[in-house]
């Protein structure tokens, strides 16, 4: 047997541009949600290149919905969707399968499905996604592992969510489009992926206000039908590019961002002394002379984002006072340590946060648990000295866009390799 592995040789300052791509967490919302159109064709621009929408496009295909992928972009034709339980194994291996609920809830007020997978960063309940079903009039059951989600009609509710959730959000305002008159969601997640998401359902005729402030609206409407959409760009992306720049770079562009979805990482990288210069739609920036040590503590938007927390860790490795950092949202989000601590990084993990000692980083071969773990390691990789060899690349290709191609064109050192297992 042989697998791929990313292999990095670090010291290498990162110079010129890197282009953002589209993001991720929008476009596997995005895909579902074009089953909704029962006529016309439903246009997505700028997607990302990466296996999760691949996979969410096969999941369409199981379905009878017709896609074409060209590029970046991809046409949705779902006017002869067909309602047929979705097999698990690909169920599985996403987290953003979950949408596939709201969305056939939508169109067929049924749907049999297995539970979402997605990144392990410890307990995923669904409780809050179900509850707004349940609000909504859907008998949910579970059988041998299947949900089962049914409803004769769909009815609008008001929801105060018990947690402040993106994919319940997100799941229960797709569910609700269709539903029969309104719909109020409170205590809702304000990501820009929703309000991504909301533009692109109130294109296609749906009536939703609100997103992006903790109280949505929705007014039910009959039919949705097709329309052209551009996505915005990946802010985790754009983050992790940020925070490779702040550990290597010099006068590193990235370039297609949104700035302010990139407020709080901004706000930290320059605490911790790193020059950030921001232009309208990209960001200059240089490796540090000096740093100040930071506390980095994970929040729902726009506090700094979770997916970035593993990132930012190896970072931390400069200068000489510890970090800290402390994971709200995900409090055992810290499986990237042990394979940090292979690299001689000094971390001490104290349950729910981590104080990052002072270390200089040595290449050694290390295993991404999950999508930001491997970014996290490809970040301390770039930074070591020696070679750092990275397993389990999957996770990284369910997220990142030609990430070793991007990183090779800025100056990185960095190549793929098929080995025996
Ligand atoms: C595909 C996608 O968009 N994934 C993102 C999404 O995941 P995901 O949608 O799974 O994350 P949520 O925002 O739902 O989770 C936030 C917190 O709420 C809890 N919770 C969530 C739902 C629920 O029904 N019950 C419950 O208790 C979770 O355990 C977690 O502690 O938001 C996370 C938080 O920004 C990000 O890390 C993921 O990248
Ligand atoms: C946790 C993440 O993804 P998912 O929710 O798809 O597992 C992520 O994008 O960092």
């Amino acid at each position: 047997m042989t697998k791929e592995v990313i292999k990095v040789r670090g010291g290498k300052k990162l110079t010129g541009e890197v282009s953002i791509s589209g993001a991720k967490n929008s476009a596997v919302a995005l895909i579902p949600s074009s089953i909704l159109a029962s006529s016309g064709k439903v246009v997505l621009e700028g997607l990302p290149e990466i296996s999760d929408v691949k996979t969410l496009m096969s999941l369409l295909n199981d379905l009878n919905i017709e896609t074409k992928l060209n590029g970046t972009t991809l046409e949705v034709d779902s006017s002869n969707a067909e309602n047929v339980p979705l097999p698990n194994q690909k169920v599985q291996s996403l987290r953003a399968s979950y949408y596939m609920m709201g969305a056939l809830l939508a169109r067929f007020k049924r749907c049999v499905i297995g539970l979402p997978g997605g990144c392990p960063l410890g307990p995923r309940p669904i409780d809050q996604h179900i509850k707004g079903f349940e609000a909504l009039g859907v008998k949910v059951t579970n059988e041998h592992g299947a949900m089962y989600l049914e409803a004769e009609n769909l009815k609008g509710a008001t929801i105060f969510f018990d947690v402040v959730s993106v994919g319940a959000t997100i799941n229960i305002m797709i569910a609700a489009c269709m539903a029969e008159g309104r719909t109020i969601l409170e205590n809702v997640a304000k990501e820009p992926e929703i309000v991504d998401v909301a533009t692109l359902l109130n294109n296609m005729g749906a009536d939703i206000r609100g997103a992006g402030t903790d109280t949505i609206k929705i007014r039910g409407v009959k039919e949705l039908t097709g329309t052209r959409h551009n996505i915005i760009p990946d802010r985790i992306e754009a983050g992790t590019y940020m925070i490779a720049g702040a550990a290597m770079g010099e006068e590193f562009t990235v370039r297609n961002i949104i700035p302010t979805h990139l407020e709080s990482l901004t706000a930290k990288l320059t605490e911790f002394g790193v020059d950030v210069d921001i232009h309208d739609d990209y960001a200059v920036i240089s490796r540090p002379k000096s740093v100040t040590p930071i506390n980095v503590k994970t929040q729902v938007y726009p506090g700094f984002a979770t997916d970035l927390q593993q990132p930012i860790t190896p970072l931390l490795f400069l200068g000489d006072q510890p970090s800290k950092i402390t994971e709200t949202i995900y409090p055992a989000r810290f499986r990237h340590i042990d394979e940090l601590t292979r690299m001689n990084g000094k971390i001490e993990n104290n349950s729910g946060s981590a104080i990052i000692y002072p270390s200089t980083l040595r290449g050694a071969d290390v295993a991404a648990s999950d999508l930001r773990a491997g970014a996290s390691l490809l970040i301390a990789g770039l930074m070591a000295e020696g070679v750092t060899t990275v397993h389990n690349v999957n996770h990284i290709d369910r997220g990142y866009t030609d990430i070793v191609e991007k990183l090779k064109a800025v100056g990185a050192d960095i190549w793929r390799e098929t080995i025996e297992d």
